[in-house]
């Protein structure tokens, strides 16, 4: 026989948009050339939903939840995110922080299909075309998240593999804010990597070579900055997880050329200001008046930084003044002017050697203990990636020198993080106002029982985003972002003791509608809003995409 015989998936099972699989009615199974690939039942979506919650209860790890998701994610988005959105809490740090980053060490290993853009450095002349593949139109597209994956959460450079950070961001924005699932875009800028294990894994799906830097990597960036902005020039081009020369380099020098975002710069100062304003409501201080300690000066640290000063100048102290109030701490200790070789985005914060000339050193360094004792902060953030870095002593310097503290060990995931709450709560003698960048259990101590909020960006970018595009903002603005944090500290009730800084991820879907009309109307006052709406609350409301079936199968 010389005929090779061949079944095909009909299509409508195969695109993880219009499937759904045994929902499908027996006339929409006939019309949609289904007829006899579907066992007898027709299902509703929440009969689909509670079967899928049990077989996710039966996978093992949450690494092994994980693939179990992913594979519905491409199997069926419908399903997928409504089951996300049914157990917010419990599956959040599932599909993204802190088990993403377990999944992207192990991508290429796990790797079956992908729902990405892969942008290779080799091969530039193929940027177009790959976008052009996906058979979008210029206005089919809200946002675009790209990585390049050389500092993703603190786990450093995962090259291709870190192709999940932006498969994982975009789910939380259609989770949490109801983002479209049609019109986002996931993008692995693949640059090489400088991470030998990927080099030598066999089974390493990515360009093996070193990361290209200087004007060829310059070239790249500028190359997907305008071949997007050209396709897709509604689109808000977000960027995750950069390396600290770049992150910054990149935002500030496309910033009024392009809708671009940095979540780990805007969407990390920006929640930490909310968690801020909170801590301010329970100590009734002024923004004004903090003294901020940022251990781990990298692009984390310092958008931190620059939105607390910021905040600051907008308060009423001058940008110098605003500068003088910040302290930040890196590997060589305490930063100061003396410094060789200070990247820019630590030189603006550097201390006059004068200063600090007679404070303690250990091995030449000012350590984190020494500034905390010198500078008594009424704020310490980490971002610094070392587990463990807030010692005890550290904490009970911290709270020697200024009644009620905030305190926000942000590294992730949890194998980074500076202090977990339950060491970090009694050796405050509960004084310390925490917020961690993973979602951790409530503490209790001596009768009050702590509930830590989540300081991550994820509860504040979703928000963020879908107000950008129901504004059709042109730039996200620095009023854009202080709406944002005001919006996320204005959901919370500090009044009680033990009070968590931040929502519950429980409401992040009304949260982030709330923070997406103050972005909205911050757009339109800042003049960069393109679209403007008589009625704001509704339109943002319109615009959140829900999980249900189509009224009609076959359509999306
Ligand atoms: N909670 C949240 O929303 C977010 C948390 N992060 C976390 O912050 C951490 C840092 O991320 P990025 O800023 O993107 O990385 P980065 O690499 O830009 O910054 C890390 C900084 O820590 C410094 N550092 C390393 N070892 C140190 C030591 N022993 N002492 C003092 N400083 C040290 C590095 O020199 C660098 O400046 C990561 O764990 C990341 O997951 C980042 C973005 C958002
Ligand atoms: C949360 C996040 O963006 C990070 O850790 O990089
Ligand atoms: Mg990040």
């Amino acid at each position: 026989m010389n005929g090779v015989v061949t079944s095909t998936v009909p299509a409508a099972l195969c695109d993880p948009l219009r499937n759904r699989g045994t929902a499908f009615t027996h006339a929409e199974r006939e019309r949609l050339g289904l007829t006899g690939r579907l066992p007898a039942a027709v299902e509703t979506l929440d009969q689909q939903a509670a079967r899928a919650y049990a077989q996710l209860g039966r996978q093992p790890t949450d690494l092994a939840k994980y693939l179990y998701l992913d594979a519905l994610h491409d199997r069926n988005e419908t399903l997928y995110f409504k089951l996300l959105l049914d157990h917010l809490p419990e599956l959040l740090p599932v599909v993204y922080d802190p088990t993403v980053g377990d999944a992207i060490q192990q991508w290429s290993h796990d790797y079956r299909r992908s729902r990405a853009v892969y942008l290779s450095v080799d091969r530039p002349q193929d940027v177009r075309a790959s976008f052009e593949t996906l058979g979008l139109g210029p206005d089919d597209v809200d946002l675009i998240v790209v990585s390049d994956a050389q500092q993703i959460l603190g786990i450093g450079d995962w090259g291709v593999n870190g192709t999940d950070i932006s498969v994982g961001k975009l789910a939380v924005y259609t989770a949490a804010a109801g983002l479209h699932p049609e019109r986002v875009i996931a993008v692995n800028l693949d640059v090489g990597t400088d991470n030998q294990v990927l080099l030598n894994d066999p089974m390493y799906l990515g360009n093996r070579h070193a990361r290209v830097t200087g004007t060829a990597y310059d070239d790249f960036v500028a190359l997907y900055l305008s071949t997007a902005a050209e396709l897709f020039p509604r689109a808000l081009l977000h960027f995750e997880d950069f390396g600290p020369s770049h992150a910054r380099r990149i935002l500030v020098g496309n910033a009024k050329d392009h809708r671009i975002f940095n979540d780990d710069l805007q969407g990390t100062g920006a929640i930490v200001m909310a968690s801020v304003l909170s801590g301010l409501e329970v100590t009734r201080q002024s923004v004004a008046d903090q003294r901020l300690v940022v251990f781990g000066a990298g692009t984390a640290g310092t958008g931190i930084a620059d939105q607390i000063s910021a905040a600051m100048v907008r308060a009423g102290r001058t940008p110098e003044q605003a500068a003088s109030q910040v302290w930040l701490v890196d590997k060589d200790g305490l930063v100061s002017d003396d410094m060789d070789g200070l990247p820019d985005y630590q030189s603006a914060y550097a201390r006059p050697a004068e200063e600090v000339r007679d404070w303690p050193r250990t091995d030449g360094r000012i350590d984190l203990l020494t500034a905390v004792r010198q500078v008594r902060p009424t704020i310490l953030v980490g971002t610094s990636t070392v587990h463990g870095a807030f010692t005890q002593e550290v904490v009970e310097a911290l709270c020697a020198g200024v009644e009620r503290p905030v305190l926000l060990p942000l590294s992730n995931p949890g194998s980074r993080i500076e202090v977990m709450p339950d060491q970090a709560i009694p050796w405050s003698k509960g004084k310390a106002l925490m917020a961690v960048g993973i979602p951790v259990d409530p503490v209790t101590y001596d009768g009050t029982t702590y509930t830590i909020g989540q300081a991550n960006n994820a509860l504040l970018y979703p928000g963020l985003g879908l107000g950008a595009v129901v504004a059709g903002a042109e730039h996200i603005t620095d009023g854009m972002l202080l709406a944002a944090a005001t919006a996320v500290a204005g959901q919370v009730d500090v009044s009680e003791p033990g009070a968590s800084l931040l929502p519950p991820v429980r409401n992040l879907r009304a949260s982030s509608a709330v923070v997406a009309v103050a972005v909205a109307e911050a757009a339109a006052g800042d003049g960069v809003a393109t679209r403007t709406h008589g009625n704001l609350v509704q339109a943002v409301q319109d615009a959140m995409w829900q999980p249900a079936y189509a009224e009609r199968a076959g359509d999306r």
